[in-house]
């Protein structure tokens, strides 16, 4: 895992911007389509933000990206609670993007059950070759998208649906769909975001997991890699819990 430490939360969010638009730039180059697995919470909120209103964003074709997001709250479409509005707001009113490409998982008005929208999500993401990268928030209890600690969602291993449906999250609100460990892990690049004191603790405890072997009993944070790279985008008073 490879630490990018800033001095604050809003350079963390710049310097994922650049790095995303960066790689971004280069995929569309080689006339690929790249995958980008956004998330919820402040840290993606931040990074999506910085995006749009990045100055070089103008350099990528917002149309030819595809978007999924790694969890997803169970709330109707639209909702503010909704990970999706987070990007609506702060990227995709700045930019125009192909809604073909952008994968929203069904919200909870669409008719469907949890499970079902679970299901269907699982079966799109089971469709898509190739992830690029996949950024993660990180929770002051180590979790990752909806994967939270000692849950069995965890033990899902190779087996498992793509995406899943979750219930009693520790983390409000209760119901949401969440892509499996496997799934985030198919990315060739894992970044996760982490900022803030509140967050020390959970950063101390998966940089030791990592760097043990990141076995069952890992935080959900630790046990998301990707196939080329996994960077910690972190600021001081998240990494203060090592010194
Ligand atoms: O749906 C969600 O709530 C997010 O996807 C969640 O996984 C978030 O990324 C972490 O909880 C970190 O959130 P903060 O950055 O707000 O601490």
């Amino acid at each position: 895992m490879r630490i990018s430490e800033h001095p604050d939360p809003d350079a963390v969010a710049a310097a994922i911007a650049d790095e995303l638009l960066g790689l971004l730039r280069d995929r569309q180059r080689s006339d690929a389509v790249p995958v980008v697995v956004l998330t919820g919470g402040t840290g993606g909120a931040r990074a999506l933000a910085a995006l749009g209103a990045h100055p070089r964003r103008g350099d990528v074709d917002w149309r030819r990206i595809r978007f999924l997001w790694g969890d997803e709250r169970w709330v109707p479409a639209g909702h503010p609670e909704r990970n999706d509005r987070l990007a609506d707001e702060a990227l995709f009113s700045r930019v125009e993007t192909d809604p073909a490409l952008v994968h929203r998982v069904a919200g909870s008005d669409a008719g469907l059950s949890l499970e079902d929208a679970a299901r269907a999500y699982a079966e799109l993401v089971a469709g898509i070759d190739r992830i690029d990268v996949a950024l993660n928030g990180v929770g002051e209890d180590g979790h990752v998208a909806s994967l939270f600690p000692g849950r069995p969602e965890l033990l899902a291993g190779e087996t498992a649906p793509a995406a899943l449906a979750i219930r009693e999250s520790p983390k409000p609100p209760p119901e949401r769909v969440t892509l499996a460990l496997r799934s985030l892990n198919r990315a060739e690049r894992v970044w996760l975001v982490a900022t803030g004191a509140g967050k020390a603790a959970a950063v101390a405890r998966l940089r030791a997991d990592a760097a043990g072997g990141a076995g069952p009993d890992a935080l959900p944070a630790a046990r998301v890699a990707g196939t080329r790279e996994t960077v910690l985008w972190a600021d001081a008073a998240a990494l203060s819990g090592m010194h």
